[in-house]
């Protein structure tokens, strides 16, 4: 069942002095199923916020439709657009705390708003607070909390009024790597124990193959591709992709690392793709060669291998042709480092 669909989606603004239009989305299509981690990836400027914004109300498509469930959210009058977004919560990079509230307060307050009564706040904020693993911080004030800790705060409030969707505005670009991973385990709970749609922005790609299920990237207002995570970025399609796949495993050598080896390594370069089982140790004993690995990094996505190995191989031409071609007729990608 679909929770999120963007159908043909432009927005343009208008710059205020001189009046010049800013594409900050073109074109754009997209569906968030029910119940995934739907992940949205792309440099600044790329459209993710506005795409966010478009989502949750806060701004109006210039073409397209923007639908939540069974709403499209641009034909709602005033009022049913506000019960569609009670429906949706939303986390943000600096978090958006109020500072003069306790945590326990801050988590109530859009329980206060919708109207729930004192006793019913109280019992459903220390259920949030004890499911974010703050409930003994409940009278603290967030200027007493780590960053982490505050972002748990902010997603005990996001639940509070039991959103089916919650927004994640690049959550966790504040924080450490560790404190990262703890948050996108907390999202991930929420996900899977809560049954609540994640749709997050992030120009990060390993938060996306942390948590997200499938992938949008995002390209200058438009997207360049999207998919199953694995899809997407064990075998990029655009250049965008593969940019933050190079970027995040730096697996391949730059340039200057390529100049570096061929000048120390007189052998001939190749950088072999790693996904599955590759048995390049085999081919290459079969045919002769000696492969001595001289760079490379293997990681992974969706519990399944991602990388490359670079190699100098030694040995009979003819065996390293004949090795490296029965590599390719398997389906391997090899690569030419020498030139
Ligand atoms: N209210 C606005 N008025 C004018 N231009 C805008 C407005 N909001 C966004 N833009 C422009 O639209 C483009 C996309 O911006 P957007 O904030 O959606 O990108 P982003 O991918 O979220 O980037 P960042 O991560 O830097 O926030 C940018 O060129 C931005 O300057």
């Amino acid at each position: 069942m679909t929770h999120v669909r963007l159908k043909n989606v432009s927005k343009t603004f208008t710059r205020g002095r001189d009046g010049s239009r800013v594409v900050a989305l073109d074109d754009v299509s997209l569906e968030v199923a029910k119940g995934e981690v739907f992940g949205v990836i792309g440099h600044s400027g790329a459209g993710k916020s506005t795409l966010i914004r478009l989502i949750n109300g806060l701004e109006t498509p210039t073409t397209g439709e923007v639908w939540v469930g069974d709403h499209e959210i641009t034909a709602l009058a005033e009022k049913d657009q506000r019960a569609v977004r009670r429906d949706i919560g939303m986390i943000f990079q600096q978090f958006n705390l109020f500072r003069s509230r306790t945590i326990a307060g801050n988590v109530a307050y859009p329980l206060k708003v919708a109207g729930v009564d004192r006793a019913e706040r109280d019992r459903r904020v220390a259920r949030l607070l004890d499911f974010v693993g703050l409930l003994d911080r409940a009278h603290d004030h967030p200027e007493q909390l780590s960053g982490g800790q505050k972002q748990r705060v902010g997603i005990a409030r996001a639940l509070a009024t039991e959103p089916s969707l919650l927004l994640a505005d690049e959550a966790t670009s504040a924080l450490d790597p560790k404190t990262t991973a703890e948050v996108l385990a907390l999202l991930g709970r929420v996900n899977k124990e809560l049954g609540v749609t994640i749709l997050l922005i992030t120009h990060e790609l390993d938060v996306i193959r942390t948590v997200a299920d499938r992938v949008a990237v995002m390209d200058s207002g438009r997207i360049a591709e999207a998919g199953p995570v694995y899809d997407v970025f064990a075998n990029p399609a655009s250049d965008v992709a593969a940019d933050f796949v190079r970027d995040a495993l730096r697996d391949r050598p730059s340039p200057e690392v390529l100049a570096r080896l061929r000048r120390t390594h007189p052998g001939r370069l190749v950088t072999v793709a790693v996904r599955a089982r590759t048995g390049l140790a085999k081919t290459f004993f079969a045919h002769g060669v000696t492969a001595d690995l001289v760079f490379g990094g293997i990681s992974e996505l969706q519990e399944r291998a991602v990388g490359s190995l670079t190699f100098e191989l030694t040995g009979p031409a003819d065996g390293i042709d004949a090795a490296l071609a029965e590599l390719r007729a398997g389906g391997i990608d090899v690569t030419e480092e020498n030139d």
